[in-house]
């Protein structure tokens, strides 16, 4: 399969009131067209700053990011949010509380039509297994279809790369691993390509076809799930990691 993905020797740093401060010194990562990705790591290791430069938001300081080939972010350009077909989807779902299912998931779609943006909240709703709501406001749903209704909202505009910000992380254990593998099923089934962060290992079996872990700003492995479970198998797990 193709790369869809390239990180290559990204450099990531915030403006402080003391000056620059690098997160990410030198990050290499690459992703295929299809697959999930997925990175572990403790808590301002910074697997947010990460996301957040691939999804446009935040400035590259040395290095690049390439979609398909075509350059997203270097330290002399940077394409904006909307025009990269990245979708995001977070923890919190961020669903607009006053608006009902359909209309959360056809929000992203203001230029399509209303007989086309109508067909395609129809297919997305399908899809996540939630036809029956579409005139629910979101809090009527329980955690786990408010995080469904988001997936179909990030999927609405047809994105090239999905990226997936702990978006399991408030809910319960079960719950988690098994919206993780319907997630998946649902990625799986429409080809998209993703990256997950997670602090959970168990998540990260459920979901991904590449685990690695961030660490001082390095992606410390890249590994099959097969592979994860033999380092996890012989003890190689870093010490921060969740066991679920
Ligand atoms: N706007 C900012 N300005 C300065 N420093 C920041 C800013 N945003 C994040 N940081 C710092 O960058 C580091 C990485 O943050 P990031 O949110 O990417 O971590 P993370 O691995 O996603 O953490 P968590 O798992 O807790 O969400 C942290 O030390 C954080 O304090």
């Amino acid at each position: 399969m193709p790369t869809l993905l390239a990180l290559e020797h990204l450099h990531l740093a915030y403006d402080t009131a003391r000056g620059l401060r690098t997160v990410i010194p030198d990050l290499n990562l690459q992703l295929e067209r299809g697959q999930i990705g997925c990175l572990l790591g403790a808590s301002g290791c910074g697997k947010s700053t990460v996301l957040r430069a691939i999804a446009g938001f935040e400035p590259v300081r040395g290095g690049r990011i390439l979609l398909e080939g075509r350059e997203l972010s270097s330290s002399q350009q940077q394409v904006a949010p909307e025009l990269r077909r990245v979708g995001m989807m977070f923890q919190d779902y961020a669903l607009f509380p006053h608006m009902s299912v359909a209309r959360n998931v056809g929000f992203g779609l203001r230029r399509a039509s209303p007989q086309e943006r109508e067909a395609r909240v129809a297919e997305l709703l399908a899809l996540v297994g939630l036809a029956h709501a579409r005139d629910s406001y979101p809090h009527e749903l329980s955690g786990g279809q408010q995080q469904r209704v988001a997936l179909a909202r990030a999927l609405a505009p047809a994105p090239e790369l999905l990226l997936l910000d702990e978006p399991f992380s408030n809910l319960d254990t079960d719950t988690r691993e098994h919206l993780a593998q319907e997630v998946r099923g649902i990625l799986q089934a429409t080809g998209h390509t993703a990256i997950l962060v997670t602090h959970n290992q168990a998540e990260a079996l459920a979901i991904a076809d590449r685990i690695g872990s961030l660490s001082g700003g390095q992606l410390q492995y890249w590994d099959s799930p097969a592979a994860f479970r033999q380092r996890l198998a012989e003890g190689g797990t870093p010490a921060w990691s969740e066991h679920q």
